[in-house]
């Protein structure tokens, strides 16, 4: 029987009942990243806060320096909200996801920790449990990563750009042995805390491959799992955005498999202005912030 036969659900059928159950004395902290999501953030929200208690231990929305109405929806509908500044304050943050990713750990204590992006619509309550199943019920499992139809726009799909044109192809090109995970990039995940602690976070849109890559590295393939989520909707953005996701992306796949390339990388884009196209060059972060457990050493000591 193959990883992917072994590895993959595709009809996931715990209920809430198998999770608490399962999980006994552990726990398990959700976070949700959010950069500008008054939109959606509420609503995401809003499918975890009936699982506080029970599955869930504590739901934080990290916020990564929003300027809208992000805080104020979020901790109005149940959680808890902490400022990327106001944890590891003596460490000034640097822009990205991946940088709240990995300062979550620092401002929750789950032995499991649940992602979910911030910008889905029309989330599935579901997630939660269903990310959670093989790590609380099977043995070995590190990483669980959702998978998905994922509609484009007004398309019923076509989601999931960067996966199909950068990721599937480098993943084919430099470490084929993951070929197998449906939504390598999915914001949805659940890992272990022994694991996330242990590993450098891409402070950028690098965090996701760059964690797929240093889970297999670390447990084997045996180490990672995934589960059908059925349907995700977000918040979809421009390729030229995607553009610079993917460069950022690319550099934590290089850097995962030992090929150096530049930090900041530069990345030239084209805008038409009247009848002319001209370059918009744009420096493109590809760091690392280090492992947690070498973070909280230093600033406890
Ligand atoms: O600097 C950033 C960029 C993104 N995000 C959050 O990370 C998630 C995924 O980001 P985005 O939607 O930009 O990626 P996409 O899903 O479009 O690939 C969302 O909840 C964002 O609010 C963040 O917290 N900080
Ligand atoms: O999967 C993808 O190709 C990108 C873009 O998705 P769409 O083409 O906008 O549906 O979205 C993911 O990539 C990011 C980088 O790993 C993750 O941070 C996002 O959570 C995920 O949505």
């Amino acid at each position: 029987m193959s990883w992917f036969e072994r590895r993959t659900w595709q009809n996931p059928g715990w209920t809430l009942d198998d999770i608490v159950a399962a999980k006994g004395d552990r726990t398990v902290s959700v976070v949700l990243p959010a950069l500008d999501e008054e939109d959606t953030v509420a609503e995401v929200v809003g499918t975890v806060r009936p699982l506080l208690g029970t599955v869930v231990d504590e739901l934080v929305v990290m916020d990564s320096g929003s300027t809208d109405a992000t805080a104020e929806l979020a901790e109005r509908a149940g959680a808890r909200v902490v400022h990327r500044e106001d944890v590891l304050p003596e460490l000034p943050p640097v822009p990205g996801k991946g940088e709240v990713l990995w300062r979550s750990l620092a401002a929750t204590t789950g032995d499991v920790v649940v992602f979910l992006d911030s910008d889905l619509v029309d989330p599935d309550p579901a997630f939660v449990p269903t990310l959670l199943g093989p790590l609380l019920c099977e043995e070995g499992v590190h990483l669980v990563k959702g998978f998905y139809r994922r509609p484009l726009r007004l398309e019923s799909s076509g989601g999931g750009r960067v996966t199909e044109l950068l990721a599937r192809p480098v993943l084919s090109a430099l470490r084929p042995s993951l070929s197998g995970l449906i939504q390598p990039l999915g914001g949805e995940y659940a890992a272990t805390r022994d694991f996330l602690e242990s590993v450098p976070f891409a402070a950028g849109y690098g965090v996701e491959i760059g964690l797929i890559l240093d889970a297999e590295a670390r447990y084997g393939l045996e180490g990672l799992a995934q589960v059908n989520l059925g349907v995700r909707k977000h918040r979809n953005r421009s390729l030229l955005q995607l553009g610079v996701m993917a460069r950022q992306i690319l550099g934590t796949a290089l850097a995962r498999c030992g090929i150096k390339s530049d930090d900041p990388a530069q990345l030239t884009q084209f805008a038409q202005v009247g009848d002319e196209w001209l370059p918009e060059v744009a420096e493109v972060s590809v760091s690392d912030r280090p492992p947690m457990r070498e973070v909280r050493g230093l600033t406890e000591s």
